[in-house]
């Protein structure tokens, strides 16, 4: 399977690209396009299925493109992420990977830690350049990647829904677009979403069909209602509900903050988002609220969060306190040391981090972000935590140059990976540990070559699912200073 979850295949050598389709499946398919080295084609029938293979448990799984795994088994998933991220350390960074033995887990892996089954042993997967029969490390120097950590449950996971609401020949719809348009087909129920989540989004829809709200139409630009944005915590059972609409003013206004008042008590904040703009992103600048509070809370571990309409929040709260916890463990913090959170967004790892720790540093780019992670540590009471708005690259150089000296950075990038300038300043600091967390195993590995190189040894890394049936990788890696003898 490539990197987007597509079969890849040979026919007498020539290689098609085909969306469905498992390894060591044998497939019928129609071929659709080809190019010189390699083609697409549609899987028409599965004449050898894969011991992997599942029925998918949603109904809309073919039209729908918001999950791309759910035909595989998810012990399946997670051998499969695991694989990639080997795949990824060895091919791009040319890092050696600890062979199949070496690699297992320490402390009772996926199937002690998750009650996941457990991943297919790595034999069965693409073999690692590294591997040593018997599975003895390549390398004192090898990389220990563990099994992935899964989720007890890899349903229903999602505290954010945000649906498109559109018209059809039969009225508003709301739900998803269809695969590779943007058409909008409703939807009545998303296995990965929280429950409660839809039935605020239901219960929205109806209630504007029953008032006669307009739904948005992206052709055109006219219609009120574009999307709806269902926020839930899941500790504290809080929901907000954000109504995108194309222009301010609600018909009705009033009946619908009764309506939602009576049909669905937990919902403590209903805003308006107005986006008049002729785009797909889906909020726009100006936010209301049009009843009860401004933020809805939500705890992750012990730290509680305050949640806006449009401040970012990890979208699964379960497997975000397992990462957390990860990238702590890896800090292996006394409550001594000073530590930097670089990409910190609303500063929750920088707050994670905090209670374990003498001082912390966190630094974001976006503004908002940083004025909700101000917020957010005094809410916790943290006042040990500074946070400033800034790119990495040129913040943490400057708290270098004031002498700032820290034992622990951790990094949390978007998908480009980290800025060589930062790595450059890592470098230069010499912090005891780096621990990194990535959402894109191409450029972590990137990024580890580099910091490998200038010194640093990378120990373990820990792929996380946060994201089930979706092809998506988290990692959190920890690197040490080569010169510590750990
Ligand atoms: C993967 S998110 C991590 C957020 C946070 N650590 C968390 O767990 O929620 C990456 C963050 O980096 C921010 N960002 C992007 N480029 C940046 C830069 N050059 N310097 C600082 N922050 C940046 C983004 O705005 C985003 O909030």
């Amino acid at each position: 399977m490539n990197h987007d979850g597509e079969g890849v295949g040979r026919v007498e050598g020539f290689t098609l690209f085909i969306p469905g389709a498992l390894p060591g499946e044998k497939v019928r398919v129609k071929v659709l396009k080809t190019k010189k080295q390699y083609g697409y084609a549609k899987l028409l029938e599965v004449v050898e299925p894969s011991a992997d293979r599942v029925a998918p448990p949603c109904a809309i799984y073919d039209k729908c493109g918001g999950c791309q795994l759910q035909h595989l088994s998810y012990a399946g998933q997670l051998a499969w992420k695991r694989q990639h991220v080997i795949d990824a350390l060895e091919r791009i960074g040319k890092l050696p990977v600890a062979g199949a033995a070496s690699a297992a887990p320490r402390e009772g892996g996926v199937a002690a830690a998750t009650g996941a089954a457990a991943p297919a042993p790595d034999a069965a997967a693409a073999p690692s350049t590294d591997a040593r029969p018997g599975g003895a490390p390549a390398t004192e120097r090898a990389i220990v990647v563990r099994p992935t950590l899964g989720m007890d449950e890899p349903w229903r996971y999602r505290n954010k829904a945000q649906v498109p609401v559109g018209v059809t020949d039969g009225g508003l719809v709301g739900g998803f677009y269809a695969r590779g348009s943007h058409r909008i087909v409703d939807m009545e129920t998303c296995l990965i979403q929280h429950e409660s989540n839809d039935d605020v989004v239901a219960r929205v829809k109806s209630i504007a069909r029953r008032l006669g709200i307009s739904a948005y139409n992206e052709e055109t630009g006219q219609g009120l209602l574009r999307h709806v944005v269902v926020k839930v915590g899941f500790r504290t059972g809080e929901m907000m509900l954000v109504l995108v609409t194309n222009g301010s003013k609600i018909p009705h206004e009033d009946e619908w903050i009764s309506a939602i008042q009576r049909e669905i008590p937990a919902v403590v904040s209903i805003c308006q988002n107005i986006n008049t703009r002729q785009t797909n992103v889906i909020f726009g600048d100006t936010t209301r609220v049009l009843w009860g509070r401004e933020v809805i809370y939500d705890y992750i571990g012990d730290v509680k969060f305050a949640i806006s309409a449009r401040s970012f929040y990890q979208v699964n709260p379960v497997q975000t306190e397992v990462l957390y916890g990860k990238t702590v463990e890896y800090a292996s913090l006394t409550g001594q040391e000073t530590v930097i959170d670089a990409y910190c967004g609303i500063g929750t790892i920088s707050l994670f981090l905090a209670q374990h720790a003498k001082r912390v540093y966190g630094v974001e780019i976006v503004k908002e972000a940083i004025e909700d992670a101000r917020v957010n540590a005094e809410l916790n009471g943290m006042h040990h935590v500074t946070f400033e708005v800034g790119a990495s690259e040129d913040v943490i150089p400057q708290w270098k140059e004031q002498s700032i000296e820290a034992d622990v950075i951790v990094v949390d990038p978007p998908r480009k990976g980290c800025d060589p300038r930062l790595l450059e300043t890592i470098l230069e600091m010499k912090p005891e540990r780096v621990v990194y967390v990535s959402c894109n195993p191409a450029t972590l590995a990137r990024d580890l070559r580099i910091l490998e190189d200038g010194g640093y040894r990378t120990i373990e890394v820990q792929p996380v699912d946060m994201f089930p049936h979706t092809t998506h990788i988290e990692n959190v890696a920890l690197l040490v200073r080569s010169d510590t003898g750990i």
